[in-house]
């Protein structure tokens, strides 16, 4: 598989970056763009998102993939939440049924995951809550979660008064924690409080070694689909 980095500056303009999607949207040597988020604050990330072109889109974070991933019929469900959903389904975790806690509201993560799991279809038909920043008595919700995914963002946001004995938790966090002691000068931390957690639940996802790996898994399925509907379209 051919594939390009563009390690742009952080002061590139929005102008700069629309550019280089334009070309980017011409070139058929790709298939596939991947914006990595967050943008500088110079650049409106809903402008940049717009100009992908839509069957490029491996992110499924244009409108128009939004739209048919509420629809229920995406061309690309968006990569965590679709390695989320496999690493329930692969490990005997049917979300049908069962109540699923999403915290976190981002539109990368919270979002998409809660409209995939909501649909009526294989692997999906849970009974969703999402909660945010603004959620009163979030441990009184959390703790009625069959699975939980924390998609908050911060470390050890998800503590075992949290969650019921038995839950299964989908860790999505990728914090990173300065640690003079490794030799990137950090570590990565999830959103949960691994080890008080995992006395709680009957499965729970590591970071790193969980739902990273399994994005970027499910990005190269979008990758190869958008270059099949390059070759027969929709
Ligand atoms: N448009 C966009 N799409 C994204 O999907 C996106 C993004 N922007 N911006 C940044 C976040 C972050 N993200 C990660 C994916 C995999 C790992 C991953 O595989 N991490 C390894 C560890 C890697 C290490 O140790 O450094 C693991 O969890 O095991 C981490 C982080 C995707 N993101």
């Amino acid at each position: 598989m051919f594939s390009e980095i563009f390690h742009l500056d952080e002061t590139t303009t929005e102008a700069e970056l629309l550019d280089l999607i334009s070309s980017l949207n011409a070139d058929p040597r790709f298939h596939g763009i991947l914006v990595q988020l967050p943008l500088p604050p110079q650049i409106e990330e809903t402008v940049i998102i717009e100009a992908l072109d839509p069957i490029k889109d491996v992110d499924g974070l244009h409108p128009f993939n939004v739209g048919k991933l509420l629809q229920g019929v995406p061309d690309f469900i968006p990569a965590t939440p679709a390695g989320i959903q496999q690493i329930l389904l692969r490990n005997g975790y049917d979300p049908a049924g069962k109540h699923v806690v999403v915290c976190g509201r981002s539109n990368i993560v919270g979002k998409p995951l809660a409209t995939l799991l909501l649909q009526r279809r294989a692997g999906s038909n849970a009974t969703v809550t999402v909660t945010h920043t603004r959620t009163a008595n979030l441990a009184e919700i959390t703790r009625q979660a069959d699975i939980l995914v924390a998609a908050i963002g911060q470390p050890r946001a998800i503590t075992a008064d949290m969650v019921k004995d038995g839950v299964v938790v989908i860790d999505v966090g990728v914090n990173r924690v300065d640690d003079s002691t490794r030799r990137r000068g950090y570590r990565l931390e999830g959103d949960v409080e691994f080890e008080a957690v995992s006395a709680k639940a009957e499965a729970i996802t590591p970071v790193p070694g969980g739902v990273g790996p399994m994005t970027i898994a499910m990005l190269l399925v979008n990758t190869l689909t958008a270059a099949r509907l390059s070759i027969h379209g929709r």
